[in-house]
């Protein structure tokens, strides 16, 4: 018997990958299509919700699926480390699996990974972010999640050395990693993770050229995943074995 999907912002871009891919995965089926002018009752039945919507919409598909006893595939950006914790409580209570997954590009999770990895070293972490200029979130949540996966690598170090940050121009600081967001047209996604130390630097850079094939891979390890999933899970590292210990 096929997994029944409930897809929610199944028009947008995201959405429109993922839908794709649904179409073309064995055991899989898009049952309902959710748009803004969708109510989210119509999750009904399905076993599983995959949320492709907004920031603001994505707390409400969470909670209506909970509601309902349905696991959930949350690829909507917006999902700091802080904002999962609001919902953990309503997961473990209805007994379901949310699964967020910041950047379904392996690339990107290797960068981020990556950066985690040599966090240690260096003293100066800075993360440049760029991505169209439609994009209505900032900064971006793969920037938040790699800054959040930076800081807990650096446990045993401490804050990074970001100087003057009471200064609007140095950054929205997450985990006390200056962010620097670009919004504008011409690009798709990218991310430079800039690592400064005595006399050297390391920029670790992912560049989405073409979102469709780069997020596809993730997307087909994220379905059966998130499907059979228990508890809240963050990020494409706990489904592929990168072998590195800072993931
Ligand atoms: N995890 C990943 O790898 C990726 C995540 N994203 C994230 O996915 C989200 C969507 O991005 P895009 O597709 O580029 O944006 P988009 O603007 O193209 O699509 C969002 C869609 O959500 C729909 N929507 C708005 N309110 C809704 C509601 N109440 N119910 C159902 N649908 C509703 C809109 O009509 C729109 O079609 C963003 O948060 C973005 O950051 C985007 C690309 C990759
Ligand atoms: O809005 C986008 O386009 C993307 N959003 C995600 C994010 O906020 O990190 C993932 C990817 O960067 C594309």
């Amino acid at each position: 018997m096929s997994t029944r999907v409930a897809l929610v912002g199944a028009t947008g871009k995201l959405g429109t990958i993922i839908r794709a891919v649904i179409d073309e995965l064995d055991g899989f089926e898009v049952a309902e299509v959710l748009t803004s002018q969708s109510d989210l009752s119509s999750i009904d039945g399905c076993d599983l919700v995959v949320d492709a919507s907004t920031p603001a919409v994505s707390m409400m598909v969470i909670r209506a699926a909970a509601e309902r006893g349905i696991n959930v595939l949350v690829g909507t950006s917006g999902w700091s480390a802080e904002r999962i914790a609001q919902v953990r409580s309503t997961v473990d209570a209805a007994g379901i699996g949310v699964v967020f997954i910041p950047n379904f590009s392996l690339g990107s999770v290797i960068g981020s990974a990556l950066a985690a990895l040599a966090a240690p070293f260096f003293d100066s972490i800075e993360i440049v972010e760029a991505h169209q200029h439609t994009k209505i979130d900032s900064p971006s949540g793969t920037a938040v999640r790699t800054a959040e996966l930076v800081a807990a690598a650096r446990d045993a170090q401490g804050p990074v050395n970001a100087p003057h940050v009471d200064q609007r121009a140095r950054g929205q600081q997450i985990a006390s990693v200056p962010i620097h967001s670009l919004r504008r047209p011409g690009v798709i996604a990218k991310q430079d993770v800039i690592l400064s130390g005595a006399g050297e630097s390391l920029t670790i850079t992912h560049d989405t050229v073409q979102p469709a094939a780069a997020y596809a891979p993730g997307i087909r390890l994220a379905l059966p995943f998130a499907r059979d999933a228990r508890g809240v899970v963050v990020g494409l590292e706990n489904i592929i074995d990168l072998g590195l210990s800072a993931s």
